[in-house]
């Protein structure tokens, strides 16, 4: 059993790079920087993730958190300048692998991809908990040396996050329809709002920011993380491409069955996705709160929200500048939200039912 007791060399500091260290450095292990960019090692430093690699460092483990088109470069580069393990937080496992394929020193290499990020990027966006609860992808190859897939685990668990066990053609096949496609079709829905005119979009709800979020994301990383899936994105988007065609047809048609249908659909992909840390799902309901525009209203509503002992899964602020009061969306399990209902109300809370 291999124990994961560092140095753990980081080779790019960005959003991924800073945030593993930071975890890493919260365990209490030894974190070593490197990046192409020296002000961003300065400034992972600086954040307390780790400090500058020197050449006399023994890395135990080196994660490799580049862009998608230098992974396979920097893996390989790691594999031979040193006898550490190497993952890599690629979004795509395929690219990576047939970079290592038939390198004799591949059996140290276990490719891995945290599900958790954000449209930010950059050592600054890092956050120690970015990956609190959240599942990431454990893709050992068949060469893969069994105490290597274990430190890795170690890494992924040492982060909080909850690892996940996919072969790589597996992996790219899933976050195709998890992760790829849904950023393609929420940056098309996104570019219809880009010239809209101002009175369309000054009607903007959560419901369009919930929809676009990911289409934030920087263009040139998304370019190269679907570029280096194409074959999964392919096959997912000619179904949308059919799906799309219906709906017109329905729409178009006025056939209200076929386009029910297709909601209905959409219902049921929104209840596939499983619940916190990969448990079942729960069912949901979203609580609807005014809250008065002066300081420490927010603070005072969450406080007296966990007076009533219900707990909080996701929270949103719709804040029009121009109104004095703001509407919160409090997300709890549904068998709770009528008596937290009750319960704000009782605290002179307005609530929208
Ligand atoms: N952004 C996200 O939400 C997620 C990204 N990923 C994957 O993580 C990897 C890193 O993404 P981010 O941290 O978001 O990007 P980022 O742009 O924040 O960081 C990338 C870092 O790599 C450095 N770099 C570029 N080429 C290099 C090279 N040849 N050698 C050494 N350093 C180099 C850059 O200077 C930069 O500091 C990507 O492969 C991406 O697919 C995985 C999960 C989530
Ligand atoms: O922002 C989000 O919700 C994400 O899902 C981030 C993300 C981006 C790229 C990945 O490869 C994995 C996760």
């Amino acid at each position: 059993m291999s124990e994961l007791v560092g140095p753990v060399e980081i080779v790019g500091t960005g959003l991924l790079g800073t945030s593993i260290g930071l975890a890493c450095r919260r365990a209490g292990l030894e974190v070593l920087l490197s990046d192409s960019s020296p002000e961003h090692v300065r400034t992972a430093s600086g954040l307390g993730a780790g400090r500058p690699r020197t050449d006399d460092d023994r890395p135990q483990l080196v994660v490799v958190a580049v862009p998608p088109d230098h992974l396979g470069t920097v893996i390989a580069t790691a594999l031979r300048e040193t006898d550490a393990v190497v993952t890599d937080v690629g979004s795509v496992k395929s690219g990576p692998l047939s970079a290592v394929a038939g390198e004799p020193r591949a059996h140290r290499y276990v490719g891995s991809h945290p599900m958790a990020g954000s449209e930010r990027s950059g050592p600054l966006a890092g956050s120690g908990s970015l990956f609190d609860g959240r599942p990431w992808a454990i893709t050992p190859h068949t060469g893969s040396d069994p105490d290597a897939v274990e430190l890795v685990e170690e890494l992924v668990r040492l982060c909080g996050a909850v690892p996940v066990w996919l072969t790589p053609a597996e992996h790219d096949r899933a976050v195709a329809r998890t992760s790829h496609v849904p950023h393609l079709l929420a940056s098309l829905v996104a570019a219809r709002l880009a010239d809209g005119p101002e009175n369309h979009l000054a009607l903007s709800g959560q419901g369009v920011r919930d929809v676009t979020r990911v289409a934030a994301g920087d263009p040139r990383l998304y370019g190269q993380i679907v570029s280096a899936n194409a074959e999964a994105v392919l096959a997912l988007l000619g179904e949308v491409r059919t799906e799309l065609d219906r709906v017109i047809d329905a729409v178009g048609s006025g056939d209200r069955t076929a386009l029910q249908g297709m909601l209905e659909q959409g219902v049921a992909g929104t209840q596939a996705i499983p619940g916190k840390h990969g448990g079942p799902v729960r069912p949901m309901r979203s609580v609807w709160v005014s809250v008065p525009d002066h300081p420490g209203e927010l603070a005072r509503l969450l406080a007296d929200a966990v007076a009533s002992e219900v707990n909080i899964e996701d929270i949103r602020i719709d804040h029009d500048p121009g109104r004095p009061v703001g509407l919160v969306e409090l997300v709890v399990e549904e068998r709770r939200a009528e008596h937290l209902l009750t319960s704000l109300e009782s605290r002179d809370w307005v609530t929208h039912r």
